[in-house]
């Protein structure tokens, strides 16, 4: 695939720029200490995240996927952890090898930049901020900016019509399934990165247009000046 002419890129924030998996485990377990319940582990967290805070926490109260704790229970943990989380957001939180830099390279090269995340925005841009992308990437759409998230296309063009640039030209970087599934409902192509929360789809499962081992291989891949 040609992604020559892309001018725009949208970036999926945890499991594509940062590892945000060791933080969120620790606030989902003194969320579920205080309330008496046992703790999960870092594995269990890494297959949980993508589908928005809510969903995480509704998994780590059932320790089950499709788990659905009672609404009442749900929303009362969801706010305990969403305080617990926002006061340690970026203390073991990681950006992956090559992720700042390979953004930075796209913005130094005038390309246009967001970050479409089902994380509340309230929690994301800080996190891109502790990153020192908060100039690089002037858009954060999160999970709650939308009647929708991801994989509803939604989020993602609000993020075009903030930046008032076309969905042609445009270009989506993610790490799951999610991520595909709203570039091809949007229908922009989309990069996938194989480390981060593929939540047990194959890396070639994921039917991307091009995969990336780190972010610092998109300014040629785009045919960038780095
Ligand atoms: O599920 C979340 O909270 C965030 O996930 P995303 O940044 O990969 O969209
Ligand atoms: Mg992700």
């Amino acid at each position: 695939m040609d992604l020559s002419k892309t001018r725009t890129v949208l970036f999926d924030l945890d499991g594509t720029l940062v590892d945000s998996a060791p933080d969120l485990t620790v606030a989902v377990n003194r969320m579920l200490a205080e309330r008496g319940a046992e703790g999960v582990t870092l594995e269990q967290v890494h297959g949980w995240v993508g589908n928005g805070t809510r969903k995480l926490v509704a998994r780590a109260l059932t320790g089950r996927d499709d788990g659905e704790p009672p609404a009442a229970e749900l929303d009362e943990a969801l706010a305990r952890f969403l305080e617990l989380y926002s006061e340690r957001l970026f203390v073991d939180s990681r950006a992956y090898p090559g992720a700042v830099e390979g953004v930075q390279a796209l913005a130094a090269a005038g390309l246009h930049l967001a970050v479409v995340t089902n994380k509340p925005r309230a929690l994301a841009a800080p996190v891109i901020e502790a990153l020192g992308l908060a100039e690089a990437v002037p858009v954060v759409v999160g999970g709650d900016c939308c009647a929708a998230r991801k994989p509803d296309p939604a989020p993602l063009l609000g993020a075009l019509e903030a930046l008032a640039m076309p969905r042609a030209g445009s270009l989506m970087v993610g790490d799951s399934a999610i991520d595909v599934a709203t570039a091809r409902a949007a229908g922009i192509p989309v990069v996938c990165v194989p480390y981060g929360y593929r939540r047990g789809v194959a890396l070639a499962d994921l039917g991307a247009d091009a995969t990336v081992e780190r972010l610092t291989e998109l300014p040629p891949l785009l045919r960038v000046a780095a």
